[in-house]
């Protein structure tokens, strides 16, 4: 049985986490170009760590330009079975205010043109996408954040936009009104996507910093409020981060829910058809069924 590794993508507002035994900012190569920085790695508790801030410290990526294959690719190459994805979010209920953090269980895919999967000519695979997140690693990260005393809401729809604006105001109220989704960002998509097919553990938790624009009795969403909010909920993010690794350990690898088996019948691709070089390019990705 191989370990537990915990993986975390940081998002804005949180670039760097603290308290890692031997951390190290280490360069990772990948065969679909450089991850968004360097990766720390370390251990906390015991447990191998690895964080990644999504848009590079000092935030230099955009929503669009993160590099999402990159970045999955280098969380798998590294050994890491369980990747927490830490946002900040808009938010479409009343009842999930800023400050409080949604561990989200689906997602709306309103993103363009990004690179939305590791296979493709040469090489098709058809994942499933029904239940996009881990249950179990919810749980854990849910658990995690109440023990802080923060208030949690299980289960959530993200809808992710492209951005980089935000919203008009008519987009914020369909997506609440007739979609019915309950948070809003601009990046956890194609992620969790690209976070299936490498047969990852995945959960996003969604810090909300605003409202977006819909509610009648808040300003409309601004990069300073969201800003404030983040400034808050960085201390409880980093809190989060700090009890996975007692909660996570001894569990079994793969996690019993299947998200390390994601590609067992999902390559359609004759193994005579196959293209070498993407073959190639899959080698950490899916070496476990196509071979390292
Ligand atoms: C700073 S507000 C908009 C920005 O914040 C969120 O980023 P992340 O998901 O990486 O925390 C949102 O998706 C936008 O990219
Ligand atoms: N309202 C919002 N829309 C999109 N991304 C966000 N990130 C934080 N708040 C957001």
């Amino acid at each position: 049985m191989s370990e537990t590794m915990i993986g975390v993508i940081g998002g804005s507002g949180l670039y760097e986490i603290e308290g890692l035994e031997g951390a190290e900012w280490r360069e990772v190569t990948t065969p679909w170009g450089d991850p968004s920085d360097a990766i720390l790695t370390g251990s906390l508790a015991g447990v191998p760590m690895a964080f990644l801030p999504r848009h590079g410290r000092g935030h230099v990526h955009d929503p669009a330009s993160v590099p999402y294959r990159a970045n999955i690719d280098a969380m798998k190459r590294l050994g890491v079975t369980d990747l927490v994805s830490v946002s900040a979010c808009g938010s479409f209920r009343e009842e999930m205010a800023p400050g409080d953090f949604v561990v989200v269980d689906q997602f709306i895919d309103r993103t363009k043109g990004r690179p939305q999967s590791f296979f493709g000519p040469g090489c098709v695979a058809h994942v499933s996408l029904a239940h996009p997140t881990c249950p179990r690693l919810a749980e854990v990260c849910a658990a995690a954040a109440e023990a802080d005393g923060t208030k949690v809401h299980r289960g959530g729809t993200y809808l992710a936009m492209e951005g980089p604006q935000f919203s008009t105001l008519a987009e914020s109220r369909m997506y609440r009104e007739a979609w019915g989704a309950d948070v809003i960002g601009m990046t956890n998509m194609p992620e969790a996507r690209l976070a299936r097919e490498a047969e990852l553990c995945y959960v996003t938790v969604a810090m909300v910093t605003d409202y977006d624009s819909w509610h009648p009795d808040h300003a409309e969403v601004d990069v300073a409020e969201v800003l404030k909010v983040l400034k808050g909920n960085g201390a409880r993010a980093r809190a989060l981060i700090s009890r996975l690794p007692a909660l996570l350990r001894d569990r079994p690898v793969p996690c019993p829910e299947g998200c390390g088996q994601a590609l067992d019948h999902a390559v359609m691709t004759a193994p005579g058809k196959r293209d070498p070089a993407l073959l190639e390019k899959l080698n950490a990705v899916a070496g476990r069924i196509l071979g390292p």
